[in-house]
């Protein structure tokens, strides 16, 4: 006898203080507000670089005794050619001060700004974890990896958001633990009739991924599986640039047509760096960088996306074992460092057109995916 998935869904769970404290940080840096971020007891108040403004940046620096500090990651110093840092953060100083359009410069390689050559007396420091803090900040909210700190030296700006740097470091990881089914409907499909969507909410009020469950998959056998991450122009606009949006129907009929299976619809838009960086990459791809280079010139790394929530998305489902339809190792390894036996890699591929064929060519030179 075959078992079905069963799926129970729960109350959304009560979020512990730390998930909501990062949540509320990420709303404000989003909104261009200072957030706190303490360190062991060190203090210090932030901005995102992308949302300062002579007035905002004014503001941060009449809460400290000393001059504003620019955050920029080791991907981005080396893309403006500033004397490096291997990895990790770094801190830039200037002896004149920052003003808000050098900050643009040295954030925002779009910048809208007549790009002139960021003045080079800066000096350059490794920063800790407090800097590696709020730096993942600006990640979780989607906007660029650059921000400008101070530390604190005048009381907190009332109402302020205060937050952990340890709180911000764990909330990836703390977010795809929480994640549990709290929706289901049967939604018919143009390629497949027998279709369930899950959806699964974290406890922090952040975004919800889904699973699309085709036919009856039978959790004793391995599950025919596609982890999809979020195209919002591949998906829904058809976009050429990228096989987004014929992978995604091509994963609906391969499962339909095998009978069974998940495709899991992951919120990890732009590979984990978000719609408005993706198009920003897309600028840049444009003006003659590849998909990577584009993505190190904005300071992230290549690939900035997690599969824990994948994986607790696949145990809520019961599923252990997959046969997972990706040309992509990095997933399947992925995959199973968070427990999910991987027992044969389906590849994925689907004709180039000729917008996408460097983007394809580039995912197989320099990305490792295998066409
Ligand atoms: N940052 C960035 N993201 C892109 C770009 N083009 C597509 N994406 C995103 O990349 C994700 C899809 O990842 P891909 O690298 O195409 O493929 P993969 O998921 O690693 O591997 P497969 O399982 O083989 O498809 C989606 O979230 C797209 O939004 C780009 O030029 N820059
Ligand atoms: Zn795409």
């Amino acid at each position: 006898m075959t078992r079905t998935l069963d799926v129970s869904l729960r109350p959304q769970a009560e979020a512990p203080r730390p998930l909501i404290a990062v949540d509320r940080a990420i709303a404000e840096l989003r909104r261009g507000q200072i957030v706190i971020i303490v360190d062991q007891g060190r203090a210090v108040a932030l901005l995102a670089a992308e949302a300062v403004a002579e007035e905002s940046l004014a503001r941060l620096a009449a809460l400290s005794a000393t001059p504003p500090v620019v955050l920029l990651t080791a991907r981005r110093l080396a893309a403006l050619g500033l004397a490096g840092l291997e990895s990790g953060v770094a801190r830039l100083f200037s002896p004149s001060n920052f003003d808000a359009e050098t900050i643009s410069i040295l954030a925002n390689p779009c910048a809208e700004i007549e790009p002139g050559t960021p003045p080079a007396d800066f000096t350059v420091e490794t920063g800790g974890i407090q800097e590696e803090s709020c730096i993942a900040l600006a990640k979780l909210a989607r906007l660029l990896p650059a921000a400008v700190i101070v530390p604190l030296s005048e009381s907190v700006p009332d109402n302020a958001v205060i937050v952990e740097s340890e709180d911000i470091l764990q909330h990836q990881i703390a977010v795809a633990r929480s994640l549990s089914p709290v929706a289901e409907a049967r939604v018919p499909l143009d390629q497949a009739e027998n279709v369930r969507i899950i959806a699964f909410r974290p406890s922090d009020g952040g975004i919800e991924h889904l699973a699309i469950v085709i036919g009856d998959p039978d959790p004793d056998q391995a599950v025919l599986c596609r982890l999809h991450s979020e195209c919002f122009t591949g998906d829904l606009l058809g976009s050429l640039r990228c096989d987004c949006g014929d992978q995604l129907r091509g994963a609906i009929g391969e499962i339909a047509a095998a009978g069974s299976g998940v495709l899991l619809y992951l919120a990890q838009e732009g590979r984990g760096i978000g719609l408005v960086n993706k198009l920003r990459a897309y600028q840049l791809q444009d003006a003659g960088f590849d998909t990577l280079d584009a993505n190190l010139q904005l300071g992230f790394d290549d690939d900035e996306r997690i599969y824990l929530p994948a994986a607790q998305m696949l145990d809520r489902l019961g599923i252990h074992r997959v046969r997972l339809m990706t040309n992509n190792p990095a997933k399947v390894a992925a995959l199973a460092r968070h427990g999910i036996d991987v027992a044969e890699r389906v590849p994925h591929i689907f004709p180039s057109n000729d917008h996408n064929q460097g983007y394809l060519l580039t995912k197989a030179t320099r990305s490792g995916h295998l066409f």
